[in-house]
């Protein structure tokens, strides 16, 4: 788990702090009991334990989604709009952005521009600082020998 604070402003010229707490899937999948039931729509985690007697497609549907992404599950349904504002009671974070899955790839491999972009970071300015002195050495030897 990790919680990230952010400032924003509220309109009226002052400052809000806001913080989300980040969950690995793997944490979530552990919430998978009737005693605790956490589980992942569009990116963002719920903890639906007390709802899981209240809710009107009862409780059997919840525990088959306890700890994995149900957001296909979610809209196959069809909730209501007043289905979704009531997600905003149980939300308790957001899926960490190594775990988020792309659009368009979302059924199988997890993968993740966040992370992806993580080692692109330093792994192409170090390429480019071994071709410069590749390119510094063959111009010095150059001037050298003529
Ligand atoms: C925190 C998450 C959820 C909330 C707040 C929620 C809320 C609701 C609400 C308010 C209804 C009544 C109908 C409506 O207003 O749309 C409902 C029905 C239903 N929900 Fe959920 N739901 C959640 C998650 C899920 C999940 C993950 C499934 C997985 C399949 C599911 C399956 C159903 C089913 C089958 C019905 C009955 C639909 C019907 O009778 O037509 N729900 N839900």
């Amino acid at each position: 788990m990790a919680t990230v604070e952010a400032s924003s402003s509220d309109g009226k010229g002052q400052g809000v702090e806001t913080s989300v707490t980040y969950y690995r899937l793997e944490e979530v999948a552990k919430r998978s009991s009737s005693k605790e039931i956490w589980l992942v729509i569009h990116g963002r985690v719920y903890d639906v334990t007390r709802f899981l007697e209240e809710h009107p497609g009862g409780e059997e549907v919840l525990l088959e989604q306890a700890g994995v992404d149900a957001s296909e599950s979610f809209e196959d349904v069809g909730h209501s709009s007043d289905a979704r504002e009531m997600l905003q009671q149980y939300y308790i974070g957001d899926v960490h952005p190594c775990d988020l899955k792309t659009e368009h790839n979302s059924k199988d491999t997890p993968t993740n521009n966040a992370c992806k972009s993580c080692w692109s970071y330093w792994v192409f300015p170090i390429i480019g600082a071994i071709l410069l002195g590749f390119l510094y050495r063959y111009y010095t030897s150059e001037s050298r020998s003529s």
